[in-house]
């Protein structure tokens, strides 16, 4: 399990590390009009999945959602406190 925060702190790793490995860095590689389609297909899915599925599945979903607006962060060389000045 991690937080929101924790999760952002090893994604921003990988990407200033250029990890080879990692999915995320490919992601940030494919720019922001990839990242943005991913943040809108997982949001519908957690939507349907919050309409018809279970609680854990839309669980599932949203997780899926919160990564994807990470990379989407990552994208634009953004931070989580240039988006939490907002909260
Ligand atoms: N939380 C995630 C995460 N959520 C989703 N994904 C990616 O997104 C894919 C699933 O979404 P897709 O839309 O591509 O696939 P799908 O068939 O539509 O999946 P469903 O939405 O239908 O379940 C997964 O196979 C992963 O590649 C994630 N990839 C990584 N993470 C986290 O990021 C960390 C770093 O990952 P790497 O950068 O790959 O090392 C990992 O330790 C995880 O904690």
């Amino acid at each position: 399990m991690k937080t929101f925060d924790e999760l952002f702190a090893e994604l921003s790793g990988k990407v200033a590390t250029d990890d080879p490995a990692s999915g995320t860095v490919r992601a940030v590689r494919d720019g922001v009009h990839a990242a943005g389609k991913k943040v809108v297909e997982e949001a519908s899915e957690a939507w349907m999945a919050a309409e018809h599925e279970s609680g854990e599945r839309t669980a599932e979903e949203i997780s899926q959602l919160l990564y994807r607006v990470q990379v989407l962060m990552l994208t634009r060389g953004l931070t989580l406190d240039d988006v939490y000045a907002h909260l």
